[in-house]
């Protein structure tokens, strides 16, 4: 039997394997709040890759179509002038989007750049459509094969959906429809001229929600598995594994301006005792309120995480050797002032502190070993304390 075949789904993820009945309807799943902004930032980089490949395709297909007159039955010095004026701003877009997002940080969002480069597309082939309607009304083919081309490329930018979509390609081609009639052409010859690129938009339309369905699906199953990896079960805390970069983020943040920022790592006190005499369960019970009591404690930016079986490792961003100091002896106070109840035992259960505040020649490393030194110390101090690798100054 394959190792797949034995394992049982967990029931949290149960649903992310579910066959569903498929549905007529497209309704995009709901993001909760807590990942909106990872939604966001993954929604940036698909803009992103997206404006780079319609930034080539704007490159190289308007220079193609601009040479290729002769090919394509629309010969005249005129329109030639006109539609090269008309190509120019998609091109700067193109070469703008490119030098934005190939070279160092873009400067503008990949979103302000897609609706750039949708807009100037739109606003192109509407033009030439006047311009071309005006010197030649019998020979449209080429046109209305443009138009098609193009409402499908700007409909597929709208990467945030329709109200991107109303931005981008809407806008432009209401107005167009608006001042269509003042250009000579009645608004009955658009309608033939117009059937082909409006069921694109349809297909694309429904195509793109699609599209837009499954990235999010897959987001938040992505999202739920490293949730899943980076939480210890027991407690609920983040477990070891998310924690290294979280500390190697603060310390690239502290050299870089300065600000300062601790760590405490906190080992709970004779825990063998406790499991020994009144049982795992216990054991385990007394570690879930540890937990909740140092969640009590510290701030909104601190993070706490369980380092190990019975260590806890808290990260202080903005936080010097004095404000750290206080933190660890509200913690040990926290644990000290009240037994833990668990079941019919009352236990007292203590914890001893180390803290290390960053200093200007510190690794991770170097850090997590003063904490650990001190905590050495404290243990063989007594326990339940608090001590301090670098002194308030
Ligand atoms: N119940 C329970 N116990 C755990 C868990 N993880 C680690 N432990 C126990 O924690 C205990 C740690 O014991 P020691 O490392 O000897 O330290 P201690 O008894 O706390 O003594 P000091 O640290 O010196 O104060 C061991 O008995 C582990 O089995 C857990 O998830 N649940």
């Amino acid at each position: 039997m394959h190792y797949w075949q034995m394992q049982p789904i967990p029931a949290k993820m149960a649903h992310l394997f579910q066959l569903r009945k498929p549905s007529v309807r497209i309704p995009q799943p709901r993001i909760p709040d807590k990942w909106l902004a990872a939604f966001e930032s993954d929604t940036d980089l698909v803009e992103q890759r997206v404006a780079i490949i319609m930034a080539w395709v704007v490159l190289i297909t308007m220079p193609m179509y601009q040479t290729s007159h002769h090919l394509r039955n629309v010969d005249s010095e005129g329109l030639w002038m006109a539609e090269l004026l008309f190509r120019i701003p998609g091109v700067l877009c193109g070469l703008l989007t490119l030098a934005a997002l190939h070279f160092g940080r873009p400067q503008l969002p990949a979103r302000a750049l897609l609706r750039m480069l949708g807009i100037s597309v739109m606003v192109m082939i509407l033009a030439l459509f006047l311009i071309h309607y005006r010197d030649h009304p019998d020979n449209m083919t080429q046109l209305s094969n443009g138009l098609v081309i193009t409402f499908f490329g700007v409909t597929a930018l709208a990467i945030r959906g329709l109200r991107e979509w109303c931005l981008v390609f809407l806008t432009p081609f209401v107005i167009f429809l608006v001042i269509a009639p003042f250009a000579g052409i009645p608004r009955a010859m658009l309608l033939p001229l117009l059937f082909d690129p409006m069921v694109m938009v349809v297909i694309t339309l429904v195509a793109t929600a699609a599209v837009r369905h499954l990235r999010i699906r897959e987001f938040l199953a992505r999202q739920e598995l490293t949730e899943i990896a980076s939480t210890d079960q027991l407690t609920g805390l983040l477990n070891r594994r998310p924690m290294h970069p979280l500390m190697v983020h603060e310390v690239n943040r502290a050299r870089r301006t300065g600000t300062p920022f601790s760590i405490v790592l906190g080992d709970l006190d004779r825990f063998k005792k406790v499991n020994d005499t009144y049982g795992h369960e216990a054991g385990d019970l007394v570690l879930q309120e540890t937990a909740r009591r140092l969640q009590a404690a510290i701030r909104a930016q601190d993070i706490v995480c369980r380092w190990g079986g019975e260590e806890l490792l808290i990260l202080l961003p903005e936080t010097g050797p004095e404000g750290a100091g206080q933190v660890a002896e509200k913690i040990r106070a926290a644990m000290d002032d009240a037994p833990v109840q668990t079941g019919n035992e009352v236990i007292h259960q203590t914890i001893s502190l180390g803290v290390s505040s960053f200093r200007p020649d510190d690794t991770v490393t170097t850090l997590i070993s003063r904490a650990d030194e001190a905590l050495y110390e404290a243990k063989s101090a007594g326990r339940n304390r608090v001590v301090q690798a670098d002194q308030p100054g």
